[in-house]
């Protein structure tokens, strides 16, 4: 059974369609992939999946549940945690303060008992320290766990979101644009760390990128959207090599190639 199952989802701006009858699956594990040109859909669908846009018809269904009947505040206990294309960090925070933040959904002990510092807030604390450590040493963010975010580089601060998100822990991680902004040797890292999200963790990726190296490098199946509608769905390769795809991309500037 898919994990994450999208049916029929449209989402029309003051009559336009930015979304039109998009379908697709994603199963467990998969590192799933979402293309197309500037303004072809993509982050209407992410934002429909977490719940910030209602969409205008259709279905999303992860892990069996109707995410219709759901609260944007519910994904992150049901387990979907994601990214944003611009980075969202408190940035006068430490790293290790801003990762703690991830953890905050899995905050289960009451105000008295975190005044009173009782055992179960004491195990909760022991707990949220130790996935915030996992996530560290995943990502090798040892050298700046108490650097002050805003003063880290770009390519750190995408890093450190994306560690964010893993705090919670969730099963599946939506990255939106995650090589943006990154040079090509941050790219190349990026494309292990997304693996070994998969590979280490378990955890089911489904992304929104540009940088079709990375794509091919990492992603199970790619599916192309343009225009709001859905244009072909493969391997990276079966992309790359259709010519609806390749038409979609003729006159942009960026390049399926
Ligand atoms: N809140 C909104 N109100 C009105 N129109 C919107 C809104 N959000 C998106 N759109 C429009 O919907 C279309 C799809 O936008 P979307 O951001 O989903 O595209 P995208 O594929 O993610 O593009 P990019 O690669 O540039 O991020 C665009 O024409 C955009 O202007």
């Amino acid at each position: 059974m898919a994990l994450l199952t999208v049916e029929n989802l449209s989402m029309e701006f003051g009559g336009i369609r930015a979304v039109d009858d998009v379908s697709f699956r994603v199963g467990e594990g998969e590192i799933y992939t979402i293309i197309g040109p500037n303004g072809a859909g993509k982050t209407t669908i992410f934002n429909m999946i977490s719940l910030i846009y209602r969409s205008s018809s259709g279905r999303i269904w992860f892990d069996g549940n109707d995410l219709s009947a759901r609260k944007p505040q519910d994904l992150t206990h049901l387990g979907l945690a994601r990214t944003f294309q611009n980075i969202e960090l408190f940035e006068h925070e430490t790293v290790l303060q801003n990762l703690l933040v991830g953890r905050h959904c899995h905050s289960r002990t009451r105000l008295w008992q975190q005044m009173l510092f009782t055992p179960a807030t004491r195990r909760a604390e022991i707990e949220h320290r130790e996935a915030v450590e996992q996530v560290i040493d995943l990502l090798n963010l040892q050298h700046y766990r108490d650097s002050v975010v805003g003063n880290l580089p770009y390519g750190v601060q995408k890093l450190i979101e994306l560690g964010r998100a893993l705090c919670a822990r969730p099963r599946i991680l939506l990255l939106d644009e995650p090589s943006s902004g990154l040079n090509v040797e941050e790219t190349d890292d990026l494309s292990f760390w997304i693996e070994d999200i998969r590979n280490l963790l378990g955890i089911t990726v489904v992304m929104i990128e540009h940088d079709m190296r990375l794509v091919s490098q990492v992603s199970d199946r790619v599916l192309a959207v343009s225009n709001g509608r859905v244009l072909a769905e493969g391997t990276a390769r079966e992309i790359q090599e259709n010519p609806a795809v390749a038409e979609a991309y003729l006159g942009t500037r960026e390049d399926v190639a």
